[in-house]
């Protein structure tokens, strides 16, 4: 169980997120949405400690991992692997070792310094990608991939962490709808098939509701909407992206990130935008 009480964040006189209190068991497929600027990244930093809070305390199975250092600090950034819009491969390194990189927290400085990888660790690597159904690029520099396949090899590499978690920062956010779909797939049944956390921040609402189960709302810092995708009325969308934004937030056709839902909606994104 992941919990999150009274947790602030300023910068300087910002306030990006406000007495924030959540608890997320094992298991869930959590996605957060809201407006630029509503506090989304900060939140997720927060989790993993790229971010230290302000305020509150963030606790994972009862240990307070806001407090973390050291070595305790570095154990908890391995169970809690995270997934960014731009990938953070490395670029001239082949596939497969970018994928074993994963193994950083869980080995020596030296080896790690000198790339020497056990061959269980390469066979882990090589399953990861071929997980992620992308085991035939494992010998090219990460750098010729297309975006979508950047983001699977970033996922096969977060597998190689053993995390317990998955945190994803817009992992869509740069990949056409097709791409967008196959990756959002793959979060979705490592969520399943794994039981791992995922908790992904999402541009767009449509995406939210086809693969989330629990959808949090956040605007201005705080969150405003805790709930399913069936709960998520129109009311509280006009709340999270304002009545000017409700358009982009639920059109299929206004980001390239929108992708077909994977079930249907119990209300269709354009009857309810016709709807205001
Ligand atoms: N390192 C920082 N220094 C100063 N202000 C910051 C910093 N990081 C975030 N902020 C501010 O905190 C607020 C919340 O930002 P955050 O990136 O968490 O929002 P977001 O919902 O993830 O937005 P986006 O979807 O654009 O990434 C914004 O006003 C942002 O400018």
């Amino acid at each position: 169980m992941l919990t999150i009480s009274n947790v602030s964040r300023r910068f300087g006189d910002k306030l990006a997120v406000s007495d924030v209190n959540l608890e997320i068991p094992q298991g869930q497929m959590v996605g957060i949405i809201g407006r630029s600027g509503a506090g989304k990244s900060t939140l997720l930093r927060m989790i993993n400690r790229l971010t230290n809070v302000s305020e509150g305390a963030i606790r994972f199975d009862g240990v307070e991992v806001s407090a973390l250092r050291g070595k305790a600090l570095r154990n908890w950034q391995r169970d809690c692997a995270m997934i960014f819009q731009q990938f953070n491969l490395v670029p001239r390194l082949d596939v497969i070792t970018n994928v074993m990189l994963g193994r950083l927290n869980h080995r020596s400085t030296l080896l790690s310094l000198l790339q020497i990888f056990t061959e269980a660790e390469q066979l882990r690597a090589l399953q990861a990608l071929e997980r992620l159904d992308i085991a035939q690029t494992a010998t090219q520099w990460a750098q010729t991939l297309s975006g979508g396949q950047q983001q699977r090899v970033a996922i096969a590499r977060a597998l190689m962490q053993a995390p317990r978690m998955i945190l994803a920062d817009e992992p869509i956010a740069s990949l056409d709808p097709r791409n967008a779909k196959i990756v959002m797939d793959s979060l979705h049944a490592i969520n399943r098939e794994q039981g791992l956390t995922v908790i992904t921040n999402l541009h767009t609402l449509d995406t939210a509701r086809a693969y989330c189960g629990r959808i949090i709302g956040m605007a201005a810092g705080r969150v405003v909407f805790d709930g399913t995708p069936e709960q998520l009325t129109t009311d509280v969308a006009r709340q999270l992206y304002g009545a000017e934004g409700l358009e982009d937030a639920f059109s299929e056709a206004m980001t390239s990130t929108s992708i077909e839902p994977a079930r249907r909606p119990t209300a269709k994104p354009r009857e309810l935008a016709d709807a205001l």
